[in-house]
């Protein structure tokens, strides 16, 4: 599909759908700010108006589809990969595709195993539940989850010590859809309770351009073809950046150029905004930079790492690392983080002689295996 029938479909859907207006409220209301709000217009709403991740977008087609014939809702669904790839935009696909509600919530919302409850017990049948950063949610609540994704049935405890009783409620049948940045940190017993889980990749720059392209139809930019190949080779791979610094660039083209985003345009606005031509920004280079220059290039442990730029292990391992690694930056070896010689090149800085034959072996196989 290209970019124009993309903006089509999503202007038609979100004006005339009541379902998509109340998805966009609720997700609206879970956020709130004006990046947000535009982010949630941004938001593809069918699966076919879904840019690129075509294995993705055909595994889940069959899922849906076939549980359609059946008239019976899907296997619970997990989407995992790093920020910004499009998991809450799929979820949301999925309740359109369905045409059934999606209730949303996310992982730390759901401290106690009684926030749960309440969210199970008012679903009714076919909805889609969305647990977001599905890894972080509390054990007791999800160990009622096992339960309610196998049986449709939770024990909810009443009371306390000798005298507490559990008793059984039946939950209606209904779909999970779990997104996570960090599948890994998932339990055993959870991951396996769902029927297909959607490894999300980093975007090429080609789908990347068409991102854009529809982006710039919606929020009426006029972006040209070659802006639109710039920006997109800077957006790591990923459309929530892409959009972001589409935004940016059109502050920039319309302040100090004439509101075309051409490629000077893009390159200049992008400059302003401390992103590399390879869309490595303030963080992932002080990320390499300290593992370069404090750290002799590693290997370092990623929360010395994060101690040194200052930032929570979480991030540096979540947000950066994954584009860096497939930038071919860094590596992640079983002692720690090393910087790769193109890591030390785009520094401006000479590799060091590779040292010993055994760190280079492990320079080696981190690439491979990050
Ligand atoms: N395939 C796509 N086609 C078009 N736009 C997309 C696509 N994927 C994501 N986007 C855009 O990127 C933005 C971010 O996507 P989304 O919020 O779904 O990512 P996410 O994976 O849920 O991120 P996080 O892990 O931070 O929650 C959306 O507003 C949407 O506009
Ligand atoms: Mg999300």
């Amino acid at each position: 599909m290209n970019g124009d029938e993309a903006q089509r479909s999503s202007t038609r859907d979100a004006a005339d759908d009541p379902l998509t207006e109340d998805l966009e409220r609720a997700l609206a209301s879970t956020a709130g700010d004006g990046e947000s709000d535009l982010e949630n217009r941004l938001r593809p709403a069918r699966l076919e108006e879904f840019i690129g991740q075509p294995r993705v977008r055909e595994q889940l087609d069959l899922v849906l589809q076939g549980a359609m014939r059946r008239g019976r809702p899907p296997d619970h669904v997990l989407l995992s990969g790093p920020p910004g790839l499009g998991k809450t935009s799929l979820a949301m696909i999925i309740g359109h595709e369905l045409g059934s509600a999606v209730r949303i919530t996310s992982g730390p919302a759901l401290e106690r195993a009684g926030d749960l409850a309440a969210m199970l017990s008012n679903l009714v049948e076919g909805d889609v539940l969305f647990i977001d950063e599905i890894h972080r949610m509390a054990r007791p609540a999800e160990e009622m989850l096992y339960l309610a994704m196998e049986d449709f049935r939770v024990d909810v405890v009443v009371g306390k010590g000798p005298g507490a009783t559990s008793i059984p409620l039946d939950v209606a049948p209904f779909t999970l859809v779990g997104a996570t940045t960090r599948a890994g940190a998932l339990t055993g017993p959870l991951r396996d309770r769902f029927g297909f889980t959607g490894h999300m990749e980093f975007y090429e720059p080609s789908d990347l351009e068409l991102v854009l392209r529809r982006s710039a139809l919606i929020l009426d930019v006029d972006l040209r073809p070659d802006g639109g190949r710039e920006i997109a080779g800077r957006s790591r791979g990923t459309p929530r950046i892409a959009n972001r610094l589409l935004r940016r660039v059109r502050d920039y083209a319309e302040v100090r150029a004439d509101g075309a985003v051409t490629r000077d345009v893009a390159r200049a606005a992008l400059a302003v905004y401390d992103v590399d031509e390879l869309g490595l920004d303030r963080l992932d280079r002080a990320v390499l930079g300290a593992l370069v220059r404090s750290f002799g290039g590693g290997p370092v442990g990623v929360s010395t790492l994060a101690v040194a730029v200052g930032e929570e292990p979480g991030t540096v391992e979540e947000v950066c690392e994954p584009y860096l690694v497939r930038a071919g930056m860094l590596a992640r070896t079983p002692r720690g983080r090393v910087a790769t010689p193109a890591a030390w090149r785009h520094l401006g800085q000479e590799p060091p002689d590779a040292g010993s034959d055994q760190r280079d072996d492990e320079r080696g196989q981190g690439t491979l295996f990050g």
